[in-house]
């Protein structure tokens, strides 16, 4: 479970929500702005966080089921969740403890970094701005910038080619199980970190190559790996 990744690695293709950054009181709020239009009761952020992983319009089916169901509701559910989430996108989302710390050190090891994520690019573009993370990422690939989002292998093997890495010279760092399978379904190494967002499930359970406790730990390990090349 904790092996070290193999390498040597040429890119390293982070996940977005529930890795670099903690947008779950965000969506939260946006799901509770939603539910109070919709005339129904709000859910704690806690149960929110869980629907976390497969993008806005999958975490909203989740939400309205959780709350009585009504599928013919998704549209207009869907257009309040967007408005309040593009409002407030970055007010209390910040990256997670050693997050910044790791991002420099696999950039002066001169690792070329994407952001891959299942959010949509226009939620990701002005998040990633305001919480100083972008210049980090030569690529960023979002949900709707592919056919099919995680867990299937696209968005990491577009961000790959963008920074012309093989699949075996790109380390993925994820936190649930579509990072998991997408990266495996890549033929890309995947680390996972214990915090983030897992739709329920353990973190041992996730069937990843490694367990890092955070990206600034990650950025140490690949520095192991490397050297031991
Ligand atoms: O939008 C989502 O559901 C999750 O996005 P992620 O891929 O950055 O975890
Ligand atoms: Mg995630």
């Amino acid at each position: 479970m904790s092996a070290a990744p193999r390498g040597p690695f040429r890119a390293v293709l982070i996940d977005l929500d529930g890795t670099l950054l903690d947008t779950g009181p965000d969506i939260a709020s946006a799901a509770n702005v939603m539910l109070a239009k919709l005339g129904r009761a709000p859910l704690p952020e806690a149960r929110v966080v869980e629907f976390v992983g497969k993008g806005i319009a999958n975490l909203v089916t989740r939400v309205l089921g959780e709350t009585g169901g009504e599928a013919g509701k998704h549209d207009a559910a869907l257009a309040h969740f967007e408005e309040a989430y593009l409002a407030h996108v970055a007010d209390r989302s910040r990256p997670y403890p050693g997050v910044v710390a790791g991002l420099e050190r696999f950039r002066a090891q001169g690792l070329r970094l994407a952001c891959v994520t299942n959010k949509a690019s226009r939620f990701t573009k002005p998040l990633l701005a305001a919480t100083g993370l972008a210049s980090y990422f030569e690529a960023v690939v979002c949900g709707d910038d592919v056919a099919r989002k995680k867990p299937e292998p696209d968005a990491f093997l577009l961000a790959a080619a963008r920074l012309g890495a093989a699949p075996a010279q790109s380390w993925v760092i994820g936190d649930s199980a579509n990072d998991v399978l997408a990266a495996h379904a890549a033929g890309m190494a995947v680390a996972v970190v214990p915090y983030g967002y897992r739709e329920g499930l353990a973190v041992e359970s996730l069937g990843a190559d490694a367990v890092v406790a955070s990206l600034e730990a990650a950025a140490g390990s690949i520095t192991m790996a490397s050297s031991l090349e």
